[in-house]
């Protein structure tokens, strides 16, 4: 026991110099380490499991050309694909989607300045608090998760996508300003797609709010002396509605299909779909909210940027549950109606590990 506790104190002593540092991983890479830190180092077991499902290789998350989504024979194709890998992978990569690539590449490159900027201005930002709808820091769970993961993340909370352009770092302002503009439209265009995919009228997942709301979390993975004992992001799987990400070419991200890891190739131009915990519900799970991670690797930096679509302001203190015009004698409810700021607040305060997932209070 009092072994145990020493060990424990240790680590929480590391967490928080770690912590202090502001830094982020960048910060231990720009100091030249050649060991990860104990605190990033994956348990044993961990590691070992990885073993046994790593690496199939010759199917792939499906790839859905959205052009000519207007033309109504076409839209029935896309809105069959969509239904297909919402049902089988939960996710799928979206192409020709309207959104240029100028803009893409302007989005990423901003994300690189903001990160390779002086510290001081980075560390200005660097904090924990959740009512702050600007911020920079490394490993949202710290202080819970078994083992940090090897990426620096600036947060962007987008009520209303109407965010105020002065709030918002100046190096990537313009260019991430550009890039929510297309983003708040093509998430209409997926909730419209989606909802038919569901059998609803085209305006129903909109207009209940899923569009009208998301935070965008943009990674910053550093290269890795050793990434092998380490990962970009733990295996998890995405609270919210529905996650719209964006990443540079150098991969990592992989999704769990069949209990085997899947690798989700970059798509110059592409943009990677996954449906969260809270579509899985809403459609009563016919649509899959799918666990992923991202590896970490020597090369890099790796930039992503999720935005994940979690609903207007107001949903947080309505009844929310499987969508009622779904359900029947066949087809009875999976989960009990919740309250969606219970639902969040359990998602924060507890760690990408915990094997019990918000979702499951409310499974019946
Ligand atoms: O960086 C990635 O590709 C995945 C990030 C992710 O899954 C998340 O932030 O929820
Ligand atoms: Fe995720």
């Amino acid at each position: 026991m009092a072994t145990e506790t020493s060990v424990d104190y240790d680590r929480t002593k590391e967490l928080k110099q770690f912590d202090d540092t502001k830094a982020g991983v960048k910060g231990l890479v720009d100091a030249g380490i050649l060991n990860i830190p104990k605190i990033f180092v994956r348990p044993a077991e961990d590691l070992a499991a990885d073993e046994l499902n790593s690496g199939h290789k010759n199917v792939e998350v499906p790839i859905i050309d959205v052009s000519n989504v207007g033309d109504s024979i076409r839209r029935q194709e896309i809105v069959n694909e969509v239904k297909i890998a919402s049902g089988e992978w939960g996710f799928f990569q979206v192409i020709n989607h309207g959104i240029p690539l100028s803009v893409l590449d302007e989005m990423i490159e901003g994300i690189r300045l903001f990160n390779e900027q002086d510290l001081e201005l980075k560390m200005e930002l660097y904090s924990r608090d959740g009512a702050k709808k600007v911020k920079f820091l490394s490993n949202f769970d710290i202080y819970t998760s078994k083992a940090l993961d090897w990426k620096d993340t600036l947060q962007l909370s987008l009520l209303d996508f109407d965010p105020d352009p002065s709030e918002m770092p100046p190096v990537c302002r313009k260019s991430t300003m550009e890039y929510i503009k297309h983003l708040k439209k093509l998430g209409e265009t997926l909730f419209e797609l989606l909802s038919e995919a569901l059998g609803l009228q085209p305006d129903h997942l909109n207009s209940i709010g899923c569009s009208k709301g998301c935070s965008i979390v943009a990674h910053y993975y550093p290269p890795c002396p050793q990434p092998e004992l380490t990962l970009g992001v733990r295996k998890h799987a995405d609270a919210g509605i529905l996650t719209v990400l964006l990443q540079n070419h150098i991969g990592g991200l992989q999704v769990l299909h069949d209990d085997q890891w899947f690798d989700v190739h970059p798509i110059r131009g592409g943009l990677v779909i996954n449906i969260g915990d809270l579509l899985q519900v809403l459609s009563n799970d016919k649509f899959k909210s799918v666990k992923h991670r991202a590896i970490a690797s020597h090369v890099g930096p790796r930039i992503s940027v999720p935005c994940f679509f979690s609903g207007h302001a107001s949903l947080l203190d309505k009844p929310f549950g499987p969508i009622k015009d779904l359900l029947s004698e066949a087809n009875p409810p999976r989960y009990k109606e919740f309250l969606l700021k219970e639902y969040l607040a359990k998602f924060f305060s507890s760690s990408l590990d915990d094997n019990k997932l918000p979702l499951d209070y409310y499974k019946q």
